[in-house]
């Protein structure tokens, strides 16, 4: 029987991989029980932007088999490694960076972060806007000290689900902390590899707005994964949004994609759309670079960050974070399908694009 569900299970792809699920060893366990078939698939992510389709397509394929009455999936995920790991214990290391200031990105990295958390990933969230670095504020540890362990290791700070580091958090509240050139090289290197990360499937890093040092200096310092290009869709900044692609593209950085935010904006009042800032422009950024989703205004996302939790977290049913939500999903599914198109060398070159 086993091999018949199998046989069944070999015919269900994986909708973003286009190899089958058996072949891609995702199959954990197919047994019968009763009348029940028991499919338990591995997923790549536990953020996995396919599941309901994964399930419903296993569903419909084994109830095809003869004897079976009914079919219960269940899921595991194990995020695979890239092809050269970012640090000892950290699978993925992805940047979050935008061309201009004040587009949405640490929003957006700390609600990333928090979404991929929530899916079940084990997170880490590095704060390097170094120059206004805000993520502490919007995870609600803005107090917090970041202390050192036995090992004299930076103790990331735990919130949310999620483990992170502020420079916010090292310096005296409320000071600004001047760094030159060598000495940030040095701070960013500290935080990456001095700091007990542990093990993690994603380190998210919020990198500062533009095009500079701390940019290169991360690229420098650690294998990534690679980068999300938070912009809103106004022109200057896509412009912005297509320099800092560039800086990467130089850098041998991949693109995981581009993130519109204040794509538009719902009224509450009216249900009326506005589109703010003009809409869709990134997807003209989105045709070299897959669009991972287009975030409206909202006036929550904006007050949840200010009261210390991420959207996705205190309004998950709230618009924007569902948007949000379906950004970390389709980012997780990029990496994934990159890290086994890195594993397989026989995967085809044409990956879909979620
Ligand atoms: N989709 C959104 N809806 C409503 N408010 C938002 C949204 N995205 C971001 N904001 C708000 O806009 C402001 C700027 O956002 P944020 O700090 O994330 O931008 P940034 O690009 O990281 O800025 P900087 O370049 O200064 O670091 C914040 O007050 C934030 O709460």
């Amino acid at each position: 029987m086993r091999d018949a569900l199998l046989s069944a299970l070999s015919t269900v792809n994986d909708p973003e991989l286009h190899r089958d699920l058996v072949s891609l060893g995702m199959i954990e366990r197919a047994e019968m029980e009763g009348g029940v078939a028991q499919v338990k698939v591995n997923l790549t992510t536990p953020a996995c932007p396919m599941k309901g389709r994964i399930e419903a397509d296993v569903r419909a394929a084994v109830l095809e088999v003869p004897g079976v009455q009914d079919v219960q999936v269940t899921f595991g995920a194990t995020v695979r490694q890239a092809a050269q790991p970012a640090l000892p214990g950290v699978k993925h290391v992805v940047l979050v960076g935008s061309g201009k200031g004040g587009v949405g990105k640490s929003s957006v990295a700390v609600n990333l972060a928090a979404s991929l958390a929530r899916d079940g990933a084990r997170v880490g969230l590095l704060d390097a806007d170094v120059y206004g670095p805000s993520v502490a504020h919007m995870m609600g540890q803005g107090a917090a000290r970041v202390t050192a362990n036995e090992q004299r290791k930076m103790q990331p700070i735990e919130a949310h689900g999620l483990l992170f580091l502020s420079m916010a958090n090292l310096s005296p509240a409320g000071q600004a902390l001047v760094w030159r050139g060598p000495m940030l090289h040095s701070a960013i290197q500290q935080f990456i590899k001095d700091a007990a990360w542990g093990e993690l499937d994603y380190l998210i890093v919020d990198l500062p707005p533009g095009t500079g040092d701390v940019q290169l200096s991360l690229t420098q310092t650690v294998q990534v994964t690679g980068a999300v290009i938070v912009t809103t869709p106004q022109d200057v900044a896509l412009i912005d949004a297509a320099r800092a692609i560039d800086m990467f593209r130089k850098a041998s950085v991949p693109v995981l994609g581009i993130v519109e935010n204040m794509s538009y904006f719902v009224a509450p009042d009216t249900g009326h759309t506005y589109d703010l800032f003009g809409r869709g422009g990134s997807r003209k950024l989105g045709e070299q670079y897959p669009l991972l989703g287009e975030v409206p205004l909202n006036v929550e996302v904006r007050q949840d960050a200010d009261q210390g939790i991420p959207a996705v977290l205190a309004h998950p049913d709230n618009a924007a974070a569902q948007a949000l939500i379906q950004v970390a999903r389709n980012l997780a599914g990029q990496i994934s399908v990159r890290a086994l198109h890195q594993s397989l060398a026989d995967l085809p070159d044409q990956l879909t694009v979620v």
